[in-house]
């Protein structure tokens, strides 16, 4: 592990720009290393959504001009085409389709970040640390800027007490799994997803009024993902210091260390924490994928919505086509734990808006000795701010996640 008082330098893969690349117009996720392969990997699929005439395909191949200069862009979750059945019956072969804006491609939006931002994958964040959105709410506004509006809230003010008794209990020197087991909520012992109470309700007004204002102010902002339109990185609101780091490593560490032992859950060392949001006349849904990340926390700010449950399908490593989701309600300031190699997507909204804070865990130590997007050990690239999680160090021994 790092040195105490070195700040841990971190990387992301090289896999970033040919791995995973979503081609809005057949939504699709796709593989790229060039023409030959794509024909092979990916013909039948591709004739099947509209890709049919060489003009068709050669347009497709103009999404992957990035991949020839080395530039490199932002990474999202990756949606995937393996199936992820779902009530509608779409397992057995593709997943739901994702979708995104029209005419979004994926490659050139890539560069696009690379060549504004410089070569990481935290292009997205114009002001490294909310620096900038606190300048200028302080100025603008004459009042506190997010981050100490926010986490002026005192730990048992923000913090539920039943997460805080959870967390409390975990760090215990003789705490064990079944003791914390009844402390939360077994969504599902198979799966290993579990549901307890993170914020207050005080404390998700306020971090939803704070993310309305930056929606609504004329800052240029990121997005969670390349599937998510709306939303807001947490670290552009300058949020993941004062918030998200002392929530992973005070509180969600211990936790998981517990529930996902295998997972890196006691080696936690890095993370990516968004917003998504969903209302009508923007996003809706969010088809089945897994995260780029060996544990999630994904927490429901609100507001009042009906429609848009969480569903589970299988370890990514392990789909099988039969598997029936999992249908998982969100609670108002409840969090939802899960693997990120769990497949799982978000229904369509029915009415209202919903937000829901996302923090993907990562632990280098489970990472750096196969990346999850590439399923290879990793290519290592220097990046900026936490990167992708991965870090040039040797891994410390760790058991990782048992395929089941
Ligand atoms: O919409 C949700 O609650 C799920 C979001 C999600 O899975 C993700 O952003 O990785
Ligand atoms: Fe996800």
């Amino acid at each position: 592990m790092a040195t105490a008082g070195v700040p841990q330098r971190f990387c992301r893969c090289a896999c970033f720009c040919s791995e995973n690349l979503y081609v809005a117009r057949y939504g699709l996720h796709v593989r790229f290393r060039g023409e030959q392969q794509l024909r092979t990997d990916y013909g039948p699929i591709l004739r099947s959504r509209g890709c049919v005439t060489p003009k068709d395909f050669q347009q497709l191949l103009e999404e992957f001009p990035h991949l020839y200069n080395g530039l490199e862009g932002m990474r999202g979750p990756v949606l995937v085409t393996r199936p992820c059945a779902t009530p509608a019956g779409a397992g057995g072969g593709a997943a739901e389709a994702p979708r995104a804006g029209v005419g979004y491609q994926e490659g050139p939006h890539r560069q696009l970040l690379s060549a504004r931002h410089g070569l990481n994958s935290t292009a997205h964040c114009r002001y490294p640390a909310g620096a900038g959105y606190r300048e200028e709410e302080a100025s603008r506004l004459g009042r506190l800027p997010a981050p100490q509006r926010v986490c002026v809230l005192p730990q048992d003010v923000a913090l539920a007490p039943e997460f805080l008794a959870a967390a409390e209990y975990s760090a215990l020197p003789g705490a064990d799994l079944k003791g914390l087991l009844q402390r939360l909520e077994t969504v599902s012992e198979e799966k290993r997803i579990y549901r307890l109470p993170v914020f207050t309700a005080p404390f998700c007004q306020a971090l939803l009024e704070e993310l309305e204002h930056f929606e609504q102010s004329d800052m240029p902002k990121g997005r969670p993902n390349t599937m998510n339109n709306y939303g807001v990185l947490l670290h552009e609101l300058g949020l993941d210091e004062p918030l998200v780091t002392p929530l992973r490593e005070r509180f969600l560490q211990p936790l998981m260390a517990l529930l996902y032992p295998d997972c890196g859950g006691g080696w936690l060392d890095s993370h990516r924490a968004f917003v998504v949001k969903y209302a009508p006349g923007q996003d809706r849904e969010l088809g089945c994928h897994y995260d780029n990340a060996e544990l999630t926390i994904n927490v429901s700010l609100g507001k009042a919505f009906t429609g848009g449950a969480l569903y589970f399908g299988d370890l990514f490593q392990a789909p099988s086509a039969l598997a029936t989701p999992l249908e998982v309600e969100h609670v108002v300031g409840q969090g939802v734990l899960h693997r990120g190699g769990q497949l799982h997507g978000a229904r369509p909204l029915g009415t209202g808006e919903r937000w829901n804070l996302i923090v993907w865990l990562r632990a280098s130590a489970v990472r750096n000795r196969l990346c999850p997007m590439c399923c290879r050990k990793p290519d290592l690239v220097d990046d900026e701010g936490f990167g992708d999680g991965f870090t040039r160090e040797e891994p410390t021994t760790v058991d990782v996640c048992t395929m089941t």
